[in-house]
């Protein structure tokens, strides 16, 4: 089955006591109840960037531009007990935007530390990814779910393809 194409963006800013990002509340649908990334589903014909945009937007009101995105990589979120969830997730940040956050149906957005992120009210595999993304770097991991479809089974790096000298792919010896 293939995965959903799904964003996220993280807004990024410098809070009295150090970096802050911008997380909130999940009101409606996927991950009720939990923390989350601002973002959703990337709707036919949109790249990921407008997709990401839309989805500030709409959950937020705040105005992000797509040159105001940084790509922070891919995490594929793999769920063997409920296929139906995979998740091919576009990662961004981004530290220019215009308006203040606002609550929608979907999303209560809240300002977290960076150093202190509510873990406990996160997904449990956010501590195995996010903190690098937040950091401002980039990631492409693999995270499969256990069968309860909360905890973390595995989380695997995706390693670039290893090239030969002329560029292609290496052949296994
Ligand atoms: N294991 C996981 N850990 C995590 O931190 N985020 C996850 C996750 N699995 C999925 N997500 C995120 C990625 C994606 O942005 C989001 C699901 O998309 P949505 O919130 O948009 O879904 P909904 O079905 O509620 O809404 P719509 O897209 O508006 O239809 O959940």
């Amino acid at each position: 089955m293939t995965a959903a194409r799904v964003t996220l963006c993280f807004l990024l800013r410098d809070g009295d006591s150090g970096p802050e990002v911008l997380l909130g509340l999940k009101r409606t649908g996927f991950g009720l109840g939990k923390v989350v990334g601002i973002g959703g589903h990337v709707e036919p014909g949109e790249t990921d960037g407008e997709a990401v945009v839309r989805e500030v937007l709409e959950e937020t009101g705040v105005v992000v531009r797509q040159e105001d995105l940084t790509d922070a990589g891919v995490v594929q979120f793999v769920f063997p007990a409920r296929p139906e969830w995979n998740m091919h997730t576009s990662l961004f940040t981004a530290r220019t935007w215009q308006g203040e956050p606002a609550e929608s149906d979907e999303i209560l957005p809240e300002w977290f530390r960076v150093d202190t992120l509510p873990v406990d009210r996160m997904w449990q595999d956010a501590d195995h990814w996010l903190p690098v993304v937040l950091e401002g770097g980039r990631v492409n991991i693999v995270v499969t779910m256990d069968s309860d479809n909360e905890g973390v089974a595995s989380s695997e790096s995706v390693l670039p393809q290893a090239l030969t000298p002329d560029g292609g792919p290496a052949t296994p010896r």
